[in-house]
């Protein structure tokens, strides 16, 4: 966390640079260390999605690239959206940490607070799924007491927090009602933000929902977006700018 708040001070960025990389393996693996230098000065974070990686083989190794070639300072966060026991979840969060490097994971905590507790390291965050970006019944159905699951989920988390101290939030941007009660439930914990771009999120409104008072809280990803623009530097530098325009609004 105290990496991604310097990091979002010193280059005034909530963007995080989504890393799902598609094309040959040729290439991903020409493109991957170009893009993420052209598009390094504008991004608070990099989230390189491990299914894309997977997919082609060689992924741990191209993971490991990506880490290196992420300038310090800037932190990466694993897409994995682990969720096992904490027995097997403890193998997820060695082989993100200590082999891959990273300094962040995504968690899916639907087996409960033992999935999510292993990968929450002391150095180390958590973003866990409590509202995804696309159409979930589950995280939509309501429990007895009219509560819908996400915000049980937001509740669990927001507990783990405390605990903790580095457990944020996925929230999906496609639905900002509901980022806006998973706001109220969470005042104070980072949520990352997928869905703008290729998904059609609404950022006015998403940034009006999540930001805090201080300007941060929210990090805004876009992976194909970026990737595949013509020229990802600019719609890097472009949406981070549009991002920057709803910061100086709310604020
Ligand atoms: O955890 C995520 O990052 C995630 C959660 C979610 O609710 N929705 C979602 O799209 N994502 C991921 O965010 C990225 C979105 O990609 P684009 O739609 O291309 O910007 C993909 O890597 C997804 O797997």
């Amino acid at each position: 966390m105290q990496k991604l708040l310097t990091r979002v001070a010193q280059a005034n960025t909530l963007l995080c640079v989504g890393l799902d990389p598609t094309g040959s393996d040729e290439d991903v693996t020409r493109r991957l260390p170009q893009v993420i230098a052209e598009t390094a000065p504008y991004a608070a974070a990099f989230k390189p999605n491990l299914a894309f990686f997977l997919s082609r083989g060689n992924g741990t190794q191209l993971l490991r690239q990506v880490v290196a070639a992420v300038p310090d300072g800037i932190p990466v966060i694993l897409d994995g959206k682990f969720g096992d026991i904490a027995n097997t979840a403890m193998h997820y969060a060695q082989f993100a940490y200590d082999v891959v490097g990273v300094d962040a994971v995504t968690v899916n905590p639907y087996m409960g607070a033992d999935a999510v507790v292993p990968f929450a390291r002391p150095g180390k965050f958590v973003f866990a799924l409590a509202k995804t970006s696309n159409h979930s019944p589950i995280q939509e159905a309501e429990l007895a007491s009219g509560e819908p699951v996400s915000e049980f989920t937001a509740k669990l988390l927001a507990d783990l927090d405390a605990t903790h101290g580095n457990i944020g939030l996925v929230a999906g941007a496609t639905d900002a009602a509901a980022l806006s009660r998973l706001r109220q439930l969470c005042p104070t914990q980072w949520f990352l933000v997928p869905g703008i771009g290729a998904q059609g999120g609404d950022l006015a409104a998403v940034m009006k929902a999540g930001l805090l008072a201080d300007g941060g809280g929210l990090l805004i990803n876009a992976s194909r977006s970026i990737w595949q623009a013509e020229d990802s530097a600019a719609a890097a530098r472009e949406l981070m700018n549009e991002i920057n325009e709803y910061r100086s609004v709310t604020a």
